[in-house]
């Protein structure tokens, strides 16, 4: 059995007008499908970043793989590796390192060979994964701060968001619509006196949920280290309080919370020195970026082995990467931490049976072999062709924030 085809079909997905410290969300987010068929016939779903120098990677790569064993998944970062000899970063979040495209485009192509796989065999993609150590996986309600609605748009059904009481509304509806047991915050948009005030807050109004915050960089050492003290015994984790390895060592040092991130250790040569230096405690996994959804499990044995915790990273995603992230977080014995997820925003699907429902917070892997989630068609077409027409060829969160206040800065620290 060998590779017959491959898809790719950006698509574009109303998003909320979501605060992080470098903007706000526009009103679609870009992700990219990708279908792998073998010459017998079947199918294996993926999902992708939607950006540009995603689809072009991820475009440059396809033709190679033609012809591919599903199962040689050495062979199939071999070839990544040949058709971008350039490599190159893409989706820069931080000052420190880009995610390499070559993993990325790795991690895009493995999850549709691996669905094939469990396809073939007949079995649940978590088997292929060394099986699964638990039945549910929980997620953690990822908070943000929030304007209205889109500019020209009348307010969602959130509404605004600005204050530390909004903010434990907005919390009351996740928890009582889905169930979560844990709470993340998209912190560095208020001033810090506001962001602890919203901690303390959901504190007193969830006493037993953990509480994590990040404000992806977003504050100078200074700023996180008084942040940090004034929420110690109110957070289980602080994520990315600050932007660089040394100034996260410099903010771990003086504080007894644990620091995670996705933003200083993006692969697999950064570990040693973020422990080293004792810059963090827990890493935030991504399949998407990691190298795929084994590499995700080989993150957590390193982690293991090394004392660090892990928990999970998203952006804005449909079901296809929902899927993918509760296999890889089902067969992860270590995996100890609620994973984020922005699902519950976005609240549409290409599936086939809309969008995946999480109970009490958790989702069991979706029956079936492989992914277990199959193609909604029409919703699929449906997405492509707003991702032609909705004028969103880029995430830009500050061009976006602009339009709603022209005197704003991208700045980074920014408090
Ligand atoms: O944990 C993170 O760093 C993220 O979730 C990255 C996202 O891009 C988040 O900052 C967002 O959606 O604004």
């Amino acid at each position: 059995m060998r590779i017959a085809e491959i898809r790719l079909t950006p698509v574009a997905i109303p998003d909320k007008p979501l605060l992080n410290c470098k903007g706000v969300h526009q009103p679609y987010a870009l992700r990219t499908i990708i279908e792998v068929v073998c010459d017998d016939g079947t199918l294996g779903l993926g999902e992708s970043y939607g950006s540009s120098k995603a689809l072009a990677g991820l475009r440059k790569a396809a033709p190679a793989l033609v012809g591919l064993d599903p199962f040689h998944l050495h062979e199939l970062h071999a070839r990544v590796l040949a058709a971008l000899p350039e490599g190159g970063g893409i989706n820069a979040k931080s000052a420190v390192a880009d995610h390499r495209l070559t993993d990325v485009v790795t991690s895009a192509f493995e999850v549709p060979l691996m669905d094939i796989q469990g396809k073939l065999l007949g079995r649940p993609l978590y088997d292929l994964l060394g099986g699964k150590v638990r039945d549910r996986v929980p997620f953690a309600a990822y908070l943000f701060y929030k304007f209205a609605g889109h500019i020209g748009e009348a307010p969602d059904e959130w509404g605004e968001v600005m204050t530390p009481q909004a903010m434990v509304e907005e919390a009351r509806r996740f928890v009582g619509l889905y169930g979560f047991g844990s709470l993340k915050l998209k912190g560095g948009v208020l001033e810090p006196a506001l962001e602890i005030e919203t901690m303390r807050r959901l504190r007193e109004a969830f006493p037993s949920h953990p509480l994590r915050i990040d404000p992806n960089g977003g504050w100078t050492v200074e700023t996180a280290i008084h942040i940090a003290r004034s929420l110690e015994g109110v957070l289980e984790y602080l994520e990315d309080p600050v932007i660089g390895m040394d100034a996260m060592a410099e903010v771990a040092a003086a504080t007894s919370l644990p620091l995670a991130t996705n933003m200083i250790v993006l692969q697999f040569d950064q570990i040693a020195e973020a422990v080293r230096k004792g810059a963090v405690r827990i890493v935030l996994s991504d399949h998407h970026y990691w190298g795929g959804l084994r590499a995700s499990t080989h993150l957590a044995k390193v982690c293991e082995t090394l004392g660090l915790g892990v928990s999970m990273h998203s952006n804005s995603h449909l079901g296809i990467t929902l899927a993918a992230m509760t296999h890889v977080a089902a067969a992860t014995p270590n995996l100890s931490y609620a994973c984020d997820t922005h699902y519950p925003w976005t609240g549409v699907d290409i599936i086939e049976g809309g969008p995946l429902a999480f109970d009490r917070g958790t989702l069991a892997p979706p029956p079936g072999p492989g992914l277990g989630v199959g193609l909604d068609r029409a919703r699929l077409a449906e997405f492509a062709a707003l991702y032609d027409t909705c004028g969103v060829s880029e995430r830009d969160d500050t061009a976006y924030m602009k339009q709603f206040d022209p005197g704003y800065e991208r700045r980074v620290p920014r408090w």
